[in-house]
């Protein structure tokens, strides 16, 4: 049986607060979210102080919602009202003062940074099926090929680009006004990782979560670019909607595992670019087959073929298929993306580049 809202709020319910009440009789969560056993919500506290003094209640949150059955994976973030004083200036050796995830600033224009050629956003409809490696990698492999490539890591639940892409900085903003972009291995690259302190359970509420996505286009410096690849948090939330709405995505490639309960998320994905009227350019399988590097032998721990079979259902191109693969992970962990070096796997990306560029995707 999946998990229910009510479920959730009852466990919830149980954690006392030090100052009296708990998180539901206090009205401190928010944006719960369900999505095939993924829980995600918010813990609203009503200022700073009290959200830094909160981590304990956030982790105990979390581990009595992953006791309940069918909870797979739980993502509890604490934030804050923003306080009305002005802050104390930074000492001189802080990270730049970049206020990330205010309110947006209204204006009718679209999010679209200027000098950006092609804005094209990689989602998932789960988590965990390779898309920030795909991203990483086919940033490295366009780069590699002579285009002007930026990265941007909007996923603000988990950002991975930081470590995928060896590039964990602060950027800097001389004016605290603009933001200089990073570059790793030839990419501009930003993420929202590269703004919070590591570690740090910070999520902002909708609006806010617009704002950051508002600044990470529009503050950002990234320059005279052929591509923007945007990766995108899993599913279908409030980030994905911001930023097919407003930052006038050129298209979509979702990426999937070839597992039956992935594909019935991918779909999901799907029908929202779709909605947002966002071109789908295609679909990508991951984790495909497993090549045993010992004897050789093909087997498929996911399935095999569902992604190929749904995209021609759905009438657009399989972009590629890729193996899992050891060297993969590896060369992601260690902030060098697999396609940097020589070999199939970078073979996959650097074909997987070409097919962009000859279609005039990129
Ligand atoms: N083809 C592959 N072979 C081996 N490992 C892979 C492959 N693709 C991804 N991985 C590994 O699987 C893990 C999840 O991948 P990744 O972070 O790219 O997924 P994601 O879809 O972006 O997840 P999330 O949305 O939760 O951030 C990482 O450790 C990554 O190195």
């Amino acid at each position: 049986m999946p998990v229910t809202r009510d479920q959730i709020l009852g466990e919830l319910q149980r954690l006392t607060l030090p100052d009296g009440g708990n998180l539901v009789s206090r009205d401190m969560i928010r944006a719960l979210t369900i999505d095939a056993g993924q829980v995600r919500y918010v813990i609203e506290a009503p200022d700073p102080a009290t959200a830094r003094k909160m981590e304990a209640i956030r982790a105990a949150s979390e581990e009595l919602v992953a006791a309940l059955p069918g909870v797979t994976r739980v993502a509890a973030a604490l934030t804050a009202h923003e306080e009305r004083a002005a802050p104390p200036p930074p000492p001189q050796s802080a990270p730049p003062s970049l206020k990330m995830g205010g309110h947006p600033k209204p204006t009718t224009t679209a999010m679209r940074p200027e000098g950006v050629k092609h804005i094209i956003a990689i989602g998932s409809g789960k988590g965990g099926v390779g898309k920030s490696t795909v991203s990483s990698n086919l940033a490295v492999a366009l780069a590699a090929k002579g285009k002007k490539v930026g990265l941007l890591d909007a996923d603000i639940y988990g950002p991975s680009q930081p470590r995928m892409m060896g590039c964990d900085k602060r950027p800097a903003s001389p004016d605290g006004e603009h933001i200089e972009a990073l570059h790793a291995h030839g990419v501009t690259m930003m993420s929202i990782g590269n703004m919070l302190d590591e570690g740090k359970a910070v999520v902002w509420r909708g609006p806010m979560l617009m704002g950051a996505m508002q600044q990470l286009l529009t503050q950002v410096q990234w320059g005279e670019l052929d591509v923007l690849l945007i990766d995108l948090p899993p599913g279908t939330g409030d980030v994905q909607l911001t930023l097919g709405q407003r930052s006038s995505l050129d298209g979509a490639i979702v990426v999937s595992t070839p597992q039956d309960v992935a594909l019935l998320d991918a779909r999901k994905a799907i029908d929202m670019f779709q909605t947002l009227k966002v071109p789908l350019f295609g679909m990508i399988e991951n984790m495909s087959s497993f090549i045993c590097p010992e004897c050789g032998h093909e087997a498929h721990p996911f399935g095999h073929g569902g992604v190929a079979a749904e995209a021609q259902k759905l009438g657009v191109p399989l972009l590629g298929s890729l193996p899992l693969d050891l060297e993969t992970r590896l060369a992601g962990d260690s902030g060098r993306p697999v396609a940097l070096e020589g070999g199939v796997q970078a073979r996959a990306y650097h074909d997987l580049a070409d097919r962009l560029i000859e279609a005039g995707l990129v």
